[in-house]
Protein backbone atom coordinates (compact mmCIF):
# COMPACT_ATOMS: atom_id res chain seq x y z
CA UNK A 1 0.00 0.00 0.00
CA UNK A 2 1.50 3.18 -1.13
CA UNK A 3 1.22 5.60 1.67
CA UNK A 4 0.61 9.53 1.31
CA UNK A 5 3.45 12.50 3.21
CA UNK A 6 1.62 13.45 6.32
CA UNK A 7 0.99 16.83 6.17
CA UNK A 8 0.24 18.55 9.39
CA UNK A 9 -3.00 21.17 9.19
CA UNK A 10 -1.58 24.34 11.80
CA UNK A 11 -4.00 26.34 13.04
CA UNK A 12 -2.71 30.36 13.09
CA UNK A 13 -3.71 32.69 15.34
CA UNK A 14 -5.48 36.12 14.03
CA UNK A 15 -5.66 39.77 14.90
CA UNK A 16 -8.70 42.04 14.07
CA UNK A 17 -8.16 44.98 11.59
CA UNK A 18 -10.80 47.48 10.90
CA UNK A 19 -10.85 48.43 7.20
CA UNK A 20 -12.89 49.27 4.88
CA UNK A 21 -16.06 49.48 7.29
CA UNK A 22 -15.07 45.64 8.21
CA UNK A 23 -13.25 44.07 10.93
CA UNK A 24 -10.52 41.61 9.14
CA UNK A 25 -9.65 38.24 10.84
CA UNK A 26 -6.16 38.26 9.24
CA UNK A 27 -2.61 36.99 10.02
CA UNK A 28 0.64 37.90 8.03
CA UNK A 29 1.95 35.87 5.06
CA UNK A 30 5.51 35.57 6.92
CA UNK A 31 3.62 32.89 9.41
CA UNK A 32 1.81 31.36 7.01
CA UNK A 33 5.10 30.90 4.87
CA UNK A 34 6.47 29.81 7.99
CA UNK A 35 3.97 26.56 7.76
CA UNK A 36 4.24 25.82 4.47
CA UNK A 37 8.00 26.41 3.71
CA UNK A 38 9.42 25.89 7.05
CA UNK A 39 7.70 22.53 7.80
CA UNK A 40 5.52 21.77 4.52
CA UNK A 41 2.42 21.93 6.46
CA UNK A 42 -1.19 23.45 5.55
CA UNK A 43 -1.96 26.49 7.60
CA UNK A 44 -5.43 27.62 8.80
CA UNK A 45 -5.93 31.24 10.03
CA UNK A 46 -8.23 30.76 13.16
CA UNK A 47 -10.28 33.87 13.55
CA UNK A 48 -10.14 36.01 16.79
CA UNK A 49 -14.04 35.15 17.67
CA UNK A 50 -13.62 34.28 21.17
CA UNK A 51 -16.17 32.05 22.56
CA UNK A 52 -18.07 31.71 19.01
CA UNK A 53 -15.29 29.28 18.26
CA UNK A 54 -15.26 26.26 19.63
CA UNK A 55 -11.52 25.32 20.61
CA UNK A 56 -11.84 21.97 21.37
CA UNK A 57 -13.38 20.81 17.90
CA UNK A 58 -10.79 23.13 16.43
CA UNK A 59 -8.11 21.20 18.26
CA UNK A 60 -9.24 17.62 17.83
CA UNK A 61 -8.72 18.67 13.84
CA UNK A 62 -5.77 20.10 13.80
CA UNK A 63 -1.96 19.03 14.30
CA UNK A 64 -0.17 21.83 15.56
CA UNK A 65 -1.10 25.59 16.69
CA UNK A 66 1.16 28.53 15.79
CA UNK A 67 0.26 31.80 18.12
CA UNK A 68 1.72 34.55 15.69
CA UNK A 69 3.38 37.95 16.58
CA UNK A 70 1.45 41.19 16.59
CA UNK A 71 1.92 44.97 17.29
CA UNK A 72 -0.82 44.79 19.66
CA UNK A 73 -0.67 44.13 23.52
CA UNK A 74 -1.55 41.63 25.84
CA UNK A 75 -4.40 43.93 27.82
CA UNK A 76 -3.06 44.46 30.99
CA UNK A 77 -6.22 43.43 33.14
CA UNK A 78 -5.49 39.94 32.03
CA UNK A 79 -2.22 40.47 34.42
CA UNK A 80 -3.40 41.91 37.37
CA UNK A 81 -2.40 45.88 35.65
CA UNK A 82 -4.03 48.97 35.45
CA UNK A 83 -4.50 49.68 31.67
CA UNK A 84 -1.98 52.55 30.27
CA UNK A 85 -1.71 54.27 27.24
CA UNK A 86 2.14 53.22 26.86
CA UNK A 87 0.51 49.37 27.14
CA UNK A 88 -1.58 50.14 23.76
CA UNK A 89 -3.13 49.49 21.09
CA UNK A 90 -5.10 46.38 22.36
CA UNK A 91 -6.46 43.40 20.70
CA UNK A 92 -9.15 42.42 23.25
CA UNK A 93 -10.75 39.69 20.46
CA UNK A 94 -7.05 38.26 19.99
CA UNK A 95 -6.33 37.61 23.76
CA UNK A 96 -10.49 36.27 23.90
CA UNK A 97 -9.34 33.82 21.52
CA UNK A 98 -5.43 33.36 22.12
CA UNK A 99 -5.39 32.42 25.65
CA UNK A 100 -7.98 29.67 26.13
CA UNK A 101 -6.62 28.09 22.66
CA UNK A 102 -3.30 28.12 24.20
CA UNK A 103 -4.46 26.93 27.39
CA UNK A 104 -6.53 24.25 25.70
CA UNK A 105 -3.41 23.26 23.41
CA UNK A 106 -1.06 22.64 25.94
CA UNK A 107 -3.65 20.61 28.17
CA UNK A 108 -4.51 18.06 24.83
CA UNK A 109 -0.45 18.09 24.39
CA UNK A 110 -1.18 19.55 20.70
CA UNK A 111 2.03 21.04 19.65
CA UNK A 112 2.55 24.62 19.62
CA UNK A 113 4.95 27.17 19.09
CA UNK A 114 4.44 30.72 19.67
CA UNK A 115 6.07 33.92 18.31
CA UNK A 116 6.78 37.62 19.92
CA UNK A 117 2.95 38.65 21.02
CA UNK A 118 2.21 34.64 20.83
CA UNK A 119 5.27 33.93 23.33
CA UNK A 120 4.12 37.13 25.91
CA UNK A 121 0.82 35.53 25.74
CA UNK A 122 1.56 32.37 26.35
CA UNK A 123 3.25 33.52 29.70
CA UNK A 124 -0.28 35.75 30.76
CA UNK A 125 -2.34 32.56 29.87
CA UNK A 126 -0.15 30.58 32.46
CA UNK A 127 -0.44 33.55 34.76
CA UNK A 128 2.60 35.62 34.43
CA UNK A 129 3.11 39.40 33.81
CA UNK A 130 4.66 41.70 31.03
CA UNK A 131 6.80 44.53 31.33
CA UNK A 132 5.21 47.24 29.12
CA UNK A 133 8.28 49.54 27.83
CA UNK A 134 11.61 47.07 28.61
CA UNK A 135 13.95 49.29 26.73
CA UNK A 136 12.80 51.95 30.03
CA UNK A 137 14.25 49.20 32.62
CA UNK A 138 17.69 49.88 33.78
CA UNK A 139 19.88 48.01 32.35
CA UNK A 140 18.14 46.48 29.69
CA UNK A 141 18.85 47.13 26.02
CA UNK A 142 16.32 48.40 23.06
CA UNK A 143 14.40 45.34 21.95
CA UNK A 144 12.58 47.37 19.18
CA UNK A 145 12.53 47.21 15.74
CA UNK A 146 14.77 49.19 13.61
CA UNK A 147 12.85 52.37 12.03
CA UNK A 148 12.82 51.84 8.85
CA UNK A 149 10.46 50.89 5.27
CA UNK A 150 11.95 48.11 4.57
CA UNK A 151 10.81 44.77 6.20
CA UNK A 152 14.02 43.23 5.56
CA UNK A 153 16.09 45.67 7.48
CA UNK A 154 13.29 45.48 10.62
CA UNK A 155 13.43 41.76 10.40
CA UNK A 156 17.60 41.93 10.34
CA UNK A 157 19.21 39.24 12.53
CA UNK A 158 21.08 41.80 14.75
CA UNK A 159 20.70 40.11 18.26
CA UNK A 160 22.65 37.88 20.75
CA UNK A 161 20.43 35.36 22.37
CA UNK A 162 22.37 32.82 25.03
CA UNK A 163 20.39 29.30 24.75
CA UNK A 164 20.22 26.96 27.62
CA UNK A 165 22.93 24.51 27.79
CA UNK A 166 21.06 21.01 27.72
CA UNK A 167 17.52 22.77 27.67
CA UNK A 168 15.02 21.92 24.26
CA UNK A 169 15.91 25.19 22.22
CA UNK A 170 19.40 23.89 22.53
CA UNK A 171 19.36 20.63 21.41
CA UNK A 172 16.68 22.15 18.68
CA UNK A 173 19.04 24.17 17.09
CA UNK A 174 22.59 22.50 18.66
CA UNK A 175 24.32 25.98 19.77
CA UNK A 176 24.57 27.59 22.58
CA UNK A 177 24.45 31.00 21.17
CA UNK A 178 22.21 32.14 18.11
CA UNK A 179 21.52 35.71 16.62
CA UNK A 180 17.94 36.32 15.93
CA UNK A 181 16.06 39.42 14.85
CA UNK A 182 14.19 41.66 17.77
CA UNK A 183 10.88 43.49 17.27
CA UNK A 184 8.96 43.68 20.78
CA UNK A 185 8.44 46.77 22.84
CA UNK A 186 7.14 44.27 25.87
CA UNK A 187 8.93 41.62 27.68
CA UNK A 188 8.33 38.97 30.25
CA UNK A 189 7.96 40.34 33.71
CA UNK A 190 6.97 37.93 36.11
CA UNK A 191 7.80 34.14 34.26
CA UNK A 192 4.70 32.14 34.90
CA UNK A 193 5.06 28.67 36.57
CA UNK A 194 5.75 26.16 34.59
CA UNK A 195 7.60 27.68 32.34
CA UNK A 196 11.19 26.80 31.18
CA UNK A 197 13.50 29.48 30.66
CA UNK A 198 15.58 28.08 27.15
CA UNK A 199 17.19 31.68 26.26
CA UNK A 200 18.13 34.98 27.19
CA UNK A 201 19.65 37.94 25.64
CA UNK A 202 22.43 39.68 27.16
CA UNK A 203 20.70 42.17 29.45
CA UNK A 204 18.79 39.07 30.92
CA UNK A 205 15.37 40.00 28.97
CA UNK A 206 13.70 36.38 29.02
CA UNK A 207 13.42 35.50 24.76
CA UNK A 208 12.43 31.97 24.56
CA UNK A 209 10.45 29.37 27.38
CA UNK A 210 9.14 26.24 26.89
CA UNK A 211 6.44 24.27 29.05
CA UNK A 212 7.81 22.37 32.06
CA UNK A 213 6.30 18.70 31.69
CA UNK A 214 4.04 19.31 28.87
CA UNK A 215 2.84 16.32 26.69
CA UNK A 216 3.53 17.95 23.33
CA UNK A 217 6.12 20.08 21.94
CA UNK A 218 5.53 23.59 23.00
CA UNK A 219 8.26 26.23 22.69
CA UNK A 220 7.74 29.98 22.54
CA UNK A 221 10.56 32.69 20.99
CA UNK A 222 10.07 36.26 21.58
CA UNK A 223 12.38 36.46 18.00
CA UNK A 224 10.45 36.00 14.64
CA UNK A 225 11.84 32.44 12.88
CA UNK A 226 9.48 33.10 10.52
CA UNK A 227 10.80 35.87 8.99
CA UNK A 228 14.01 33.84 7.86
CA UNK A 229 13.06 30.10 7.91
CA UNK A 230 14.06 29.32 4.38
CA UNK A 231 17.66 31.58 5.09
CA UNK A 232 18.77 30.86 8.34
CA UNK A 233 20.09 27.88 9.88
CA UNK A 234 17.94 28.23 13.85
CA UNK A 235 15.17 29.39 12.66
CA UNK A 236 14.88 26.43 10.53
CA UNK A 237 15.55 24.27 12.85
CA UNK A 238 12.76 25.54 15.23
CA UNK A 239 9.93 25.18 12.22
CA UNK A 240 11.49 21.62 11.55
CA UNK A 241 11.21 20.30 15.22
CA UNK A 242 7.26 21.80 15.92
CA UNK A 243 6.70 19.65 12.37
CA UNK A 244 8.54 17.08 13.12
CA UNK A 245 6.28 16.69 16.68
CA UNK A 246 3.21 17.29 14.61
CA UNK A 247 4.54 13.88 12.81
CA UNK A 248 5.37 12.25 15.93
CA UNK A 249 2.63 12.89 17.34
CA UNK A 250 0.00 12.08 14.51
CA UNK A 251 1.83 8.74 14.22
CA UNK A 252 0.58 8.02 17.26
CA UNK A 253 -3.18 7.94 16.59
CA UNK A 254 -4.35 7.38 20.46
CA UNK A 255 -2.66 10.80 21.34
CA UNK A 256 -3.29 12.43 18.28
CA UNK A 257 -7.26 11.41 19.18
CA UNK A 258 -7.12 12.97 22.31
N1 LIG B 1 3.24 43.87 20.85
C1 LIG B 1 4.27 43.22 21.52
C2 LIG B 1 4.63 42.02 20.70
C3 LIG B 1 5.62 42.28 19.62
C4 LIG B 1 5.33 41.51 18.36
O1 LIG B 1 4.70 40.48 18.33
N2 LIG B 1 5.78 42.10 17.27
C5 LIG B 1 5.45 41.62 15.97
C6 LIG B 1 5.18 42.75 15.06
C7 LIG B 1 6.43 43.17 14.40
C8 LIG B 1 6.28 44.49 13.68
O2 LIG B 1 5.93 44.50 12.51
O3 LIG B 1 6.58 45.52 14.29
C9 LIG B 1 5.47 44.07 21.85
O4 LIG B 1 5.73 45.08 21.20
O5 LIG B 1 6.17 43.69 22.78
Amino acid sequence: MIHAPFVPLVAVTADVRPADGYDWHAAAESYLRGVTAGLGGVPVIVPSLGDAIDLDALLARVDGVLVTGSRSNVHPALYGAEPEPRAEPYDPARDATTLPLIRKALARGVPLLAICRGFQELNVALGGSLEPEVHLVEGRIDHRAPASASQDERFAIRQDVVVVEGGCLGRIVAADRIRVNSLHRQAVARLADGLVVEATAEDGTIEAVSVAGSPGFAVAVQWHPEYWVTSDAPSHRLFAAFGAAMRERAARPALAAE
